[in-house]
């Protein structure tokens, strides 16, 4: 259609008339105007110019219709698989604006420029919607990085504690708690030597299981026997978490606000009981790692600077709840593919099982988390896993007028950047410039040793597990499921041995198989349907699972 022709009928028309034609067509010129400003953008070949904003048919509201009828992970995917080519290009919902961008170099310069690209209007607004964080507290979020001696506290806590306690011995104490408390509910479960015990859904059995462990690692057990409603209500809220942040009113979602209501009341109630006052962290290095009542020393040297910084009982809570997000909505389902994928290959089953069975210490009762978490395979597997089977995404805000993204394009203040892990994972070209051996088999595939560098180029035999390095050299900003720059995951360590300790446990002392190979394979999920959030398979996975022998010297078998 050309312009002349478009206008034609509203030339020959009485006003009234013209008017009502004029509206009926003006979304299909502003459409037809916009897709040309669109491309002619895309393609120009002047310096510093803004990105152009993808085709819309209303001004002022732009796509925020499509981004409501589809919701953002498939309006975003749709939008990446139209005019991916194109990128970077601009999604607006009203006033907001979002770039979204797909190149490794545009993702090292905005992890790199920390000052210019923050994230500390969306932490506020995720604490002030998700969380239910009271007003006044929401100011602290917002204050950061602007002087204020509380909120200076708040982002140490937020960047700093989780960075320590994450790592090292401190992490491996972590672990050996989770570990010890996976094994104990699992021995709870009655599973037998002699017969095997089906689950009928390892979805909801890994939601179950990881999140409890998770919490009563992180938080203590007194949690969870105040309120043993708390996992169930944990994936409830998780499950509305992109409604909530859309901040829709609540007469629209009465059981998501309800929900995450309950679990901040429940938090609150825990922790006045648990960290009264001021004085309740007991971290000097004598002091236990754990404890029941307490919770980690992450938890009470985190609740400790709250506590101490004019935070209140529920604006703790809400933080309290962040984490619960932070360490159990993407572990649980990430773990869940860690096993599954192992499950799915009798090799890689059998070679992973060699590895770990002599981690068992029996005179201590523990296993060798160090050792465990720096095998090659298990760093590839839990890289690999972040690759293909988690679709994250990262978010950065321009906090200056003519960014300069590369010498073509310029960035003006407020917009916000979008990062999407699942996309850049799945570009084959990026991958193969970066580094050609990570592309020896398709990105669309599950390969546990994408990651590995072999130590001497040796012939493989088919089905043989490949060993060597593991090495992510090259290929960093296009591994972006834990973000990057100085807001980089802080627990992606502990995400890893969460990952590893179940896989430990569940091989070691227990056998467990795929009663229905076939149906698994047909419930793989499809690949770029969603830019963002859960992916999980299509149908539910049986796994049948019995306990094994242990021998006379007390080793796994
Ligand atoms: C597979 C599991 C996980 C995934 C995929 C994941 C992903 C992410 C992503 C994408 C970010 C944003 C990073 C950025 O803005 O650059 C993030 C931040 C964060 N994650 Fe994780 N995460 C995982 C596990 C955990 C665990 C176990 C914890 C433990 C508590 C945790 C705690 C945090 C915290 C505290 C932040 C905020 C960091 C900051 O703003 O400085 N995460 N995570």
């Amino acid at each position: 259609m050309t312009l002349t022709s478009a206008l034609s009928p509203l030339l020959h028309a009485s006003t009234s008339l013209r008017l009502v034609i004029f509206l009926i067509l003006a979304p299909f010129l502003i459409q037809y105007l916009s897709t040309t400003f669109f491309y002619r953008r895309a393609r120009s070949i002047s310096k510093s110019k803004t990105p152009p904003t993808l085709p819309y048919s209303i001004p002022g509201i732009f796509h925020v219709f499509g981004l409501l009828r589809h919701g953002p992970p498939v309006f975003f995917a749709n939008a990446i698989r139209e005019y991916g080519d194109f990128a970077p290009f601009v999604i607006k919902a009203g006033p907001t604006h979002f770039l979204i961008i797909r190149s490794a170099e545009h993702v090292k310069k905005v992890f790199q420029s920390v000052k210019q690209m923050t994230v500390t209007d969306f932490h506020a607004q995720i604490y002030e919607k998700i969380m239910g964080t009271p007003k006044e507290a929401v100011q602290l979020y917002q204050d950061i990085g602007k002087g204020r001696k509380e909120s200076d506290a708040i982002d140490h806590a937020h960047l700093a504690l989780p960075r320590q306690y994450f790592s090292g011995t401190a992490l491996v104490s972590m672990v050996d708690v989770y570990i010890a408390t996976l094994r104990r509910n699992m021995s709870n479960k009655m599973i037998q030597e002699k017969f095997w015990t089906e689950i009928e859904d390892m979805w909801s059995f890994f939601q179950n299981e990881i999140a409890r462990a998770t919490m009563e690692t992180i938080f203590g057990s007194e949690l969870l026997r105040m309120h043993p409603r708390i996992v169930r209500d944990f994936w409830e809220f998780d499950k509305n978490v992109e409604q909530l942040f859309r901040g829709l009113p609540r007469f629209m979602m009465p059981t998501a606000y309800n929900t995450r209501d309950r679990l901040v009341g429940n938090l609150s109630i825990w922790l006045q009981s648990v960290h009264p006052g001021t004085d309740f962290a007991k971290t000097a290095e004598e002091d236990p790692e754990w404890d029941a009542k307490s919770g980690s020393k992450f938890f009470q040297a985190r609740d400790a600077v709250f506590a101490n910084n004019t935070l209140d009982y529920q604006a703790r809570a809400a933080e309290a709840l962040a984490i619960m997000q932070g360490s159990t909505s993407n572990t649980m389902p990430s773990t869940f593919w860690f096993i599954l994928e192992t499950l799915r290959n009798t090799e890689l089953n059998k070679y992973i099982h060699s590895e770990i069975k002599g981690l068992f210490d029996p005179v201590s009762g523990k296993y060798d988390v160090g050792t465990l978490t720096s095998l090659p395979i298990i760093q590839s597997m839990h890289a690999e896993i972040g690759r293909l089977r988690m679709a994250t995404g990262t978010l950065r805000q321009c906090q200056v007028d003519g960014f300069q993204l590369d010498e073509d394009w310029s960035l003006p203040k407020g917009v916000q950047v979008m990062i999407f892990s699942h996309d850049l994972a799945l570009n084959t070209p990026l991958w193969a410039s970066a580094r050609p051996q990570t592309v020896e088999r398709p990105l669309e595939e599950f390969w546990p040793e994408r990651f590995i560098v072999p130590d001497k180029p040796a012939r493989e035999k088919r089905g043989q597990i490949r060993t060597g390095r593991f090495s992510m050299e090259g290929i960093g900003a296009l591994h972006s499921t834990f973000g990057g720059g100085s807001h980089l995951c802080p627990g992606r360590y502990l995400a890893k041995a969460i990952q590893a300790a179940t896989l430990v446990v569940l091989l070691c002392e227990y056998e467990v198989l795929l009663p229905d190979p076939e149906s698994v394979e047909e419930s793989m999920p499809p690949l770029r349907e969603v830019a963002i959030g859960q992916i999980r398979p299509l149908e539910k996975v049986r796994v049948r699972i019995r306990k094994r022998r242990v021998g006379g010297d007390g080793k796994m078998a």
